[in-house]
């Protein structure tokens, strides 16, 4: 047998670094190294720089960012230092060994004003610092090195870290009802899904040097949904297992002030992965199901 390849990922206890290692588990030609503060301070490119070169990985699975959409608004330079700066390091690293970046970015990089889902021939324009930071964290990989895909995703839950689907099972714990906007669409993607993603696509570009195999992808869920859709089937699914549940209204977002706008369409077109890469993600339902059963078992377990 060969020796594995090793990945090095960015980031400790985040949503989709926690759920490749999970999924990295039963992959025995993969060792993944997954590397975070102190140690790789995405706000310090010295580290980032030392922590590549000490780790000596075959590729550089970029998941770690400020992710605080609503923060990042007041607190720029951290934001930039995390999504562009940052990733500007970690791909200048990459280039200097000669190997491959897979980079994580976002639907926000678009305002959301096209009737259909965005394509990566659709131009950007990020409504928010959360979204430009991460837009320049893109052109900073592509200008380092070509041996790099860029994958925008979006609305990301899952079971590890924090996001919309933990936030609305806790809450429903002592709540009966919330208000959520019913007016944004987009595509709530598994962080389990993304990490199987995510090393299909690692093998894919450490083994065949197509550059059709390489620039920027969407890559999503199948199916779409507000966010509403989105809180109702996380209780349908939490009652049919026999977790907390709630009733959701619908609200415009005008009704739920938020320091950041967010897009009122960032559905992607994931159809430029399924064609180069022969990847596309399983339907939101059925993720959002695996991941309820998942938690609420546990809660029980806890209990
Ligand atoms: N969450 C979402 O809905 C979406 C996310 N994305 C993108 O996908 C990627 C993964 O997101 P997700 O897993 O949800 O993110 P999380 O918010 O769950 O985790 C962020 C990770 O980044 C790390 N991090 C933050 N700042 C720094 C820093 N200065 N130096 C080193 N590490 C840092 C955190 O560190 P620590 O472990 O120390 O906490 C954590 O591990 C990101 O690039 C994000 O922009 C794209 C679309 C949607
Ligand atoms: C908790 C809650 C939220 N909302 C709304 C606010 C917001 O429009 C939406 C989702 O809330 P969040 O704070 O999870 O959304 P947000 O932080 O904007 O999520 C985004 O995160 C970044 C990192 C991305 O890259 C995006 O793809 C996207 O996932 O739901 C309600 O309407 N009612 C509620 O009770
Ligand atoms: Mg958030």
């Amino acid at each position: 047998m060969t020796a594995p390849k090793r990945y090095l990922v960015t980031g400790l206890q985040g949503q989709v670094v926690q759920s490749l290692i999970e999924r990295a588990a039963g992959h025995v030609d993969v060792e993944l190294i997954a590397a975070g503060r102190p140690e790789l301070d995405l706000s310090r490119p010295e580290s980032v720089q030392s922590a590549v070169f000490s780790a000596k990985p075959d590729l550089i699975i970029s998941a770690a960012a400020y992710t605080a959409v609503d923060q990042a608004e007041s607190d720029e330079s951290a934001a930039f230092a995390a999504n562009a700066q940052g990733p500007d390091a970690l791909a200048k690293a990459a280039a200097r060994l000669g190997i491959p970046i897979v980079h994580l970015s976002t639907d926000y990089v678009f305002d959301g004003s096209k009737a259909t889902p965005y394509t990566e021939l659709d131009p950007v324009a990020p409504l928010g610092v959360y979204g430009r930071s991460k837009l320049e964290g893109e052109y900073a990989v592509a200008s380092a090195t070509d041996n790099h895909v860029i994958l925008r995703t979006a609305w990301v839950y899952g079971p590890f870290g924090k996001n919309f689907l933990k936030t609305m099972l806790k809450a429903a714990e002592s709540r009966a009802q919330f208000n959520v906007v019913d007016d944004q669409n987009g595509n709530p993607t598994s962080s389990i899904d993304i990490a199987d993603a995510l090393l299909a696509i690692s093998r894919n570009i450490i083994s065949l040097p197509d550059s059709a195999l390489r620039g920027v992808f969407h890559m999503t869920a199948k199916g779409e949904a507000t966010w509403a859709d989105f809180a109702r089937e996380i209780f349908k699914t939490s009652l049919a297992n026999g977790g907390p549940s709630a009733h959701v209204t619908s609200i415009p977002s005008s009704a739920y002030p938020t320091p950041a706008r967010r897009p009122a369409n960032s559905r992607l077109d994931c159809g430029k992965l399924e064609r180069a890469h022969s990847i596309s993600l399983p339907d939101w339902h059925l993720s959002t199901a695996s991941t309820v059963a998942r938690l609420v078992d546990v809660t029980r377990l806890t209990r």
